[in-house]
């Protein structure tokens, strides 16, 4: 694959937003009066949408602007035709006018809807939008509702601020909708350890995500390897960087059970073939068929994949975490590119979250342990020493053999120099070389991997903004969300090396601090380590927790914990009528009315 292809490897053609231009059908003077205004502020948002929103694979965001204004059904029904052909994903209908609701609204079930009601006072929008928002909920269609603060003049195609928020809040969400729809899971492998999140649940994934579930048993691994089903070339390239840029930690297994030179030597190559094999089982790789391959040249559609690895694999072969490490960086030999989603340990349910977050923000996902519960007590009692500054309360170690992307380093910068992790097209060169530097390969911890490898090492910088979210599912209810925005810590080296050594010390370390809010889960740090679903968390760069949200109430999703402030919460205007005093069970009462989106 060459860095072209491997820069635009998304599958698919990318659904793009539709934007629906409603007005008063009353023609001789209203309608005509109206005409213009209302298609100069619909071509206005799509160039605004266009300007600020990029696919995770760095493309712009496309509009697709209905053929005329709709100010009745044969008008919304060839809009609708339209947007089936262009490939709409989320539709924005806006009005500066009293429109006929019902009769105009975007009635297609799937596609996650806004309205923008203009608030004017000559002809005002949000007259329509309370209408048409009322038939959106009486008749099943949730409909977020947008609509701007203070009132513009009527010829005024500027979008206010709070406009803005919301509508890149939900044109994001609802392109990720589009986005999973169709796309597959790839498990290879079964279910590791009895971990339950590796145990994929077909109902969750394609009647919430409308996505399949594909399998495969490890031995591909095996088969590619032995039948040098993998482009030649390729490899070669991959290891003679990975010679260059990835340097072999310490080997900290007893001397007597240390590989040697040699057999170190033949674990690189290995694991180097596994990442191209992996990569290839996910998105296919039209080198193969020149290769003679056409079958395994198509890949198997999979925006995510989970690998199990433990322990039928790893207690033979060598380990998965330098596949899964690179795969979910935004670079490797061939260049800079968009970060892969593969979750260790086959965790389906972990690999959705990182999945979400990848959607919403472009970046390459932490794949994480949530580990350990350090209180400043306990840290006291083992370092002699106090946990200081945002780390004072207390602090999480999220560590984890395996998938944690190397851009979870936090050795990328801004202009300000504050540690990020940026969408794959703003990484610079220098910055990637950072990242590898920051990180060592020492070869894996042989008690747990009898077959070798080389586990990721490094230790993640303090003060990155960062969100941590899961989904967990309950026979019964279904799947939920959980989210915990935060910032990473640094804290005094001398008890990181006391704490870390307690733990394994080749794998990487994220020190992870929940913003509080003094109640429920959030009261301290230990609640939200208690409340913590399972065994790993998804961690994004930045303060997703409210796209989280919008995206989870577009699948039915309802959101078990958060510690996001009321005022960033965007979800449906149906989910008020569900109660508007305790958002968390209004949440789950409509979550459950609507029902998974694919169902
Ligand atoms: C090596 C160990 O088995 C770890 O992989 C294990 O503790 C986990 O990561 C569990 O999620
Ligand atoms: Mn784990």
């Amino acid at each position: 694959m060459n860095d072209k292809e491997a820069k635009n490897r998304l599958i698919g053609s990318m659904p793009k937003i539709g934007i629906r231009p409603v007005i008063d059908g009353r023609q001789r003077g209203v309608r005509e009066s109206l005409e213009d205004p209302t298609m100069n502020l619909a071509k206005s948002v799509a160039k605004f949408i266009e300007r600020n929103l990029r696919h995770p694979n760095g493309m712009p965001v496309e509009c697709v602007l209905a053929d005329t204004t709709i100010g009745g059904v044969a008008e919304a029904a060839k809009t609708e035709e339209k947007f089936q052909r262009q490939g709409v994903g989320a539709s924005l209908t806006i009005t500066k006018s009293w429109t006929y609701g019902t009769e105009t609204i975007d009635q297609n079930p799937l596609r996650p809807k806004a309205i923008w009601g203009f608030n004017g006072s000559e002809r005002p929008g949000a007259v329509y939008l309370a209408a048409a928002a009322a038939g959106h909920n009486q008749k099943g269609l949730p409909v977020f509702k947008i609509y701007g603060q203070n009132v513009q003049s009527a010829e005024d195609t500027t979008i206010p601020d709070e406009v803005k928020e919301k509508i890149l809040k939900f044109a994001k969400a609802g392109l990720a909708v589009a986005y999973l729809r169709g796309k597959s899971y790839l498990a290879m492998g079964g279910v590791a350890m009895g971990i339950a999140g590796s145990i994929v649940d077909e109902e969750v994934f394609q009647d919430y995500l409308g996505m399949r579930n594909e399998y495969i048993d490890m031995s591909e691994f095996t088969r590619r390897i032995a039948e040098n089903i993998y482009d030649q070339k390729e490899f070669e390239k991959a290891l003679a960087w990975v010679k260059n840029n990835c340097s072999e930690g310490k080997d900290n297994n007893p001397a007597a059970e240390q590989a040697s030179r040699e057999e170190k030597n033949e674990q690189w190559e290995f694991i180097v073939k596994m990442t191209l094999i992996a990569r290839d089982l996910m998105i296919g790789n039209p080198r193969l068929a020149e290769l003679g391959y056409k079958e395994e040249a198509k890949g198997h559609n999979a925006i995510a994949a989970g690998f199990q690895g433990q322990r039928q694999w790893t207690d033979h072969f060598p380990n998965g975490d330098f596949m899964e490490a690179i795969l979910n960086s935004s670079f490797d030999w061939n260049g800079i590119r968009e970060a892969y989603i593969v979750a260790t340990e086959n965790d389906s349910l972990n690999a959705v979250p990182m999945l979400f977050n990848h959607l919403l923000t472009n970046r390459a996902q932490i794949f994480s342990d949530v580990r350990t519960f350090w209180s400043p007590e306990a840290v006291e009692r083992v370092t002699g020493k106090k946990l200081t500054g945002r780390a004072k309360n207390g602090i999480i170690h999220l560590i984890n053999s395996g998938s944690t992307t190397l851009d979870g380093t936090g050795k990328m910068q801004d202009e300000a120099g504050n540690p990020v992790m940026k969408e794959f097209w703003n990484i610079k060169e220098k910055e990637v070389e950072a990242c590898l530097q920051a990180t060592e390969w020492p070869p894996a911890n042989l008690g747990y991997f009898r077959g070798g490898g080389f586990s990721s090492q490094f230790l993640t910088e303090g003060g990155m903004p960062v969100t941590m979210a899961r989904m967990n599912t309950v026979k019964g209810l279904g799947p939920v969300l959980q989210i915990a925005e935060g910032y990473t810590v640094e804290i005094d080296p001398e008890i990181h090396e006391v704490l870390n050594q307690r733990t394994d010390p080749t794998w990487p370390t994220t020190w992870f601090v929940p913003n509080l809010t003094g109640k429920g889960a959030f009261k301290d740090v230990y609640s939200v380590m208690n409340n913590w679903g399972a065994n790993h968390g998804a961690i994004s760069f930045g303060h997703i927790g409210d796209q989280l949200i919008t995206l989870a109430a577009m699948l039915r999703i309802p959101v078990n914990m958060h510690n996001v402030a009321a005022k960033r919460i965007f979800r449906p205007d149906a989910w008020n009528l569900f109660g508007t005093n305790d958002l968390e069970s209004a949440d789950y009462r409509a979550c459950k009315n609507f029902g998974p989106l694919y169902r």
